[in-house]
């Protein structure tokens, strides 16, 4: 199109957004006029027009900035309004005549049309994405959809070239100011069809650094309230610390959504922190098994054993009750349902029944009512032996004894928890129960204990929203499942930035233990809108060594020579050069405030030097400069992101435990412009450092020879032959990670696979018959190596030697000649299946994924 045709086409849209701002102008004058005319004290809630629209988005240029309202238009073939050209944007705006000028991007109908493709038009002709600065439409780009061809016919639009989407790259490329932004106009299909996922249950999103997780899972919030899935006290955002709900806090009101808590999960469980644990102790108290400890402690709180025969003088009366009634009352309460406390209650009162029957009999009183029952329960006789029997004790009083006496822990964990593991809980009792030194571990028993005592949650809602949820443990999702029983939650994280005590290498551990009745379902994001190229690739094999089940998102951003710089520096220069180089990059695109962080191991001892010599640098140097450079330990950076991003000496996050390796990896992924990496010592060998142990490199690697199968002397030669060779193609990092996301897969609909058995990857049985799998990470695009690849399956049914009714190959993408998916299932009864970027794909994929 030329030039002339496309500012006519600008200017055409112009006056479409010039409209819609007159409509948003009309009803503001409307409501001024109408709060003017009124008492001066009426009350302003429901007089916006436009509640869910912030005042900046609605103004016009030289107000309100260059924030748009109005981000795309759609064409439509066919509309039952009679309508074909619709504008979609950030709020729902009326005309005069009360018709629809702006469609919100939440409503279902702008949903579809944003989801439509050629494959799947829903009607749309063609998607065009405006780019305006606040009023002014500057661009526009458009996605044929559906065409009418020679023949008058409407067809699917042919493929469009994969071309990189300018608008996207434009605002990925805009400095990162310390607050993440709502991405509404460049949001990506993939992205948007897991914000409008209406699947009951929670929904796991597993994605690397930077593929929008923190993104969506805002969206999301914002698209449920508006479609009236719940309403804002119903929902709660959990975060993983304060500076992360800082960096967001604007999303959701800039969205239109107020009123949804937000809350760092160090805050979820109340209490003081007075102390922590060592690391050994913290894995127990944190596990699952946990919960039955507690649960045992609790119970063996009732002492039936010391339960006597009892008589009391009550009101000139002797009553009795011997022991073996008294153990009777006991183990009829214990047995029922319901809390300690509500069960404690029971037993006293069938107890009291008891006695107040011994009591009319004595005296032949006929009426008792309930103060003569509460007289006696409180009779101290009567009521010390409640108290020794079923003693009334808090949360805080049966941690406090479990902790410190060895025997009640050895009854509560028998069969639970070794003896080690008993001996690394125990600790010395302070002298006040306020005194106790509470772990943040401690804090999510007491709670746990709580419910098991009174059985009230202390929170309810509807549905939650979890950010870096890879760190949460077993307990702390125990808890939270508690909290929202409808089991509705987004689960936002990623396995390999998981920095938490517990590291999980797949989703179910922690997915099972969220979910209720409705289940869970993952889905993968694996676009990085972050992270530059060269710095993602940097950081890939770290990346794949500390989690081999995730994959390394592939970045959306174009290379940049500059991304990335490695410094070798000696010991003595390294904070030096660290303040030099931040202060360089601060100053390094003038006309825009970069922002920069200094991100260093843990504990790095140099921290508060470094610290204040980065701002007396900045406050004799950079006055001007408004952006402040961060200098934080890695940890504290997680979910946050920053333009410039120095990371000093990697060696020392400690490379002997993974979750070392883990932070070192949050660390390299932060940056949206460059990565500089200072280091006094050699590198680790994932970052390219000496090999401590051989790399290998899963690309090379996985196009390794399978060892030769020719000739064998009988079946069992054949067989041992078929489990080398899978277990060699095992081996790989690349084919563990497709594996571990089937199997999600598989687990998310309760199907409970056998792994790796002697000849095939997964081996499934369902109600449909047993299912065999080989994972093939090789290249697997021509009809020829379809063909190459089928047969394997064949040979792994022989060896395996049960009844197979399905085989499934499994690859790691889309093969190239798609016809010969299809021949190959024909030729072998092979049905192939692939992994896409949001789910997977082939030939019976429902079947193959136990749908
Ligand atoms: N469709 C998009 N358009 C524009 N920017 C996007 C888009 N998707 C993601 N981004 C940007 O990419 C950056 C990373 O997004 P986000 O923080 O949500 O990723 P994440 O997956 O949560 O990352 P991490 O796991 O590292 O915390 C943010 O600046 C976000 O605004």
């Amino acid at each position: 199109m030329s030039t002339v045709d496309r500012n006519s086409v600008i200017a055409d849209e112009q006056l479409a957004v010039n409209h819609i701002y007159d409509c948003v102008d009309q009803d503001q004058k409307a409501v001024e006029s109408f709060r003017s005319s009124s008492l001066s004290d009426c009350p302003d809630a429901g007089l916006s027009p436009h509640p869910d629209l912030p005042r900046e988005y609605g103004r016009r240029e030289g107000h309100g900035g260059h924030h748009p309202l109005v981000i795309a238009r759609i064409d439509l073939l066919d509309d039952p309004d009679d309508r074909l050209t619709w504008y979609i944007g950030r709020a729902t705006v009326r005309d005069r005549q009360s018709d629809l000028a702006l469609v919100k991007w939440t409503s279902k109908a702008a949903t579809a049309w944003r989801l439509a493709t050629p494959d799947q038009p829903a009607d749309v002709r063609r998607q065009r994405q405006l780019r305006c600065s606040g009023s002014q439409v500057l661009d526009y780009s458009d996605t044929e959809i559906q065409v009418i061809n020679a023949s008058g016919e409407t067809v699917p639009a042919p493929a469009a070239e994969d071309e990189p989407d300018l608008f996207l790259l434009a605002d990925l490329d805009l400095a990162r100011d310390g607050a993440m932004r709502d991405i509404v106009e460049t949001i990506q299909r993939h992205q948007l069809r897991l914000v409008a996922d209406e699947r009951k249950g929670v929904l796991v999103i597993q994605g690397g650094p930077g593929t929008g997780k923190t993104a969506v899972g805002l969206h999301r919030v914002t698209w449920l309230l508006d479609n009236q899935h719940f309403t804002p006290e119903q929902v709660l955002v959990i975060g993983p610390h304060k500076a992360f709900l800082h960096y967001v806090r604007d999303v959701l009101p800039r969205l239109g959504s107020r009123g949804v808590a937000t809350v760092d999960i160090a805050e979820l469980w109340p209490g003081d922190i007075r102390g922590t644990d060592p690391v050994t102790a913290r894995l127990i108290k944190s596990d699952e098994r946990m919960a039955r400890v507690l649960h045992n402690a609790v119970e063996n709180r009732v002492r039936g054993d010391l339960a006597t025969d009892e008589t009391f003088n009550f009101r000139g009366a002797r009553v009795e009750i011997d022991k073996t009634e008294l153990v009777r009352l006991v183990e009829a309460a214990r047995g029922a349902k319901g809390s300690y406390l509500i069960r404690r209650r029971r037993f006293i009162d069938t107890t009291i029944d008891w006695l107040m029957t011994q009591y009319t009999e004595a005296t032949r009183v006929k009426k008792t009512d309930d103060g003569i029952r509460t007289q006696l329960e409180k009779t101290s006789a009567v009521s010390a032996l409640f108290n020794r029997v079923w003693p009334s004790v808090s949360a805080e009083q049966v941690l406090r004894h479990l902790l410190a006496d060895r025997d009640s822990l050895a009854a509560a964990a028998f069969g639970v928890l070794t003896l080690d593991e008993q001996a690394t809980l125990v600790r010395p009792q302070a002298r006040r129960v306020g005194d106790e030194p509470w772990s943040p571990e401690d804090l999510v028993c007491l709670e746990e204990l709580r419910w098991l005592l009174t059985g009230d949650n202390e929170r309810r809602y509807q549905h939650l929203v979890i950010d870096e949820a890879q760190d949460l443990t077993p307990m702390q999702a125990r808890s939270l499942a508690r909290w929202c029983p409808s089991g509705s939650m987004t689960i936002l994280g990623d396995l390999a930035q998981s920095t938490g005590i517990r590291q999980y290498d797949v989703w179910e551990r922690l997915a099972d233990v969220l979910a209720a009745a409705e289940g869970w379902h993952i889905a993968e994001l694996g676009v990085g809108y972050r992270v530059p190229a060269e710095v993602m690739k940097f950081a890939a094999m770290l990346g794949t060594k500390v989690s081999p089940s995730t994959a390394i998102p592939v970045s959306a951003r174009p290379s940049s020579p500059d991304a990335l710089e490695v410094v070798a520096i000696s010991r003595q220069r390294v904070i030096a050069e660290t303040v030099s180089r931040a202060q360089r990059l601060a100053m390094k695109d003038n006309d825009q405030a970069r922002s920069v962080a200094v991100l260093t191991p843990s504990k790095y001892e140099f921290l508060s030097e470094l610290t204040h010599r980065i701002t007396a640098a900045q406050e004799s140097t950079l006055p001007g400069i408004g952006q402040q450079i961060t200098v934080m330990p890695a940890h504290m950076a997680k979910g946050l992101e920053f333009d410039h991003v120095v990371v000093m000496e990697p060696h020392l996050f400690d490379e002997s435990d993974r979750m070392g390796l883990r932070r070192l990896y949050v660390a390299l992924t932060r940056c949206t412009q460059s990565l500089t990496v200072l280091h006094s010592s050699p590198l680790p060998a994932e970052l390219g450092g000496p090999n401590k142990k051989p790399v290998v490199n899963a690309e090379t690697a996985e196009a390794a020879p399978s060892p030769a199968l020719e000739r064998f002397g009988d079946g069992d030669g054949f067989r041992a032959a078929l489990k080398e060779r899978t277990g060699v193609d095992r081996k790989q990092a690349a084919h563990a990670r497709l594996k571990h996301m089937l199997v999600a897969e598989l687990y998310g609909n309760d199907r409970v696979p056998q792994l790796d058995t002697d000849f095939a990857d997964i081996v499934c049985e369902g109600e449909d018959g047993v299912g065999l799998y080989l994972i093939s990470t090789q290249l697997v695009d021509t009809y020829t190596e379809l063909r190459t690849m089928a047969p394997r399956l064949l040979e792994a049914a022989w060896a395996d030697g049960r009844e197979v009714d399905r085989l499934f190959l499994v690859l790691s993408r889309q093969p190239q000649d798609l016809w010969a998916v299809d021949v190959i299932k024909r030729l072998y009864d092979v049905a192939t299946i692939w992994k896409t970027e949001t789910g997977w794909a082939g030939l019976s994929v429902d079947t193959a994924l136990g749908q």
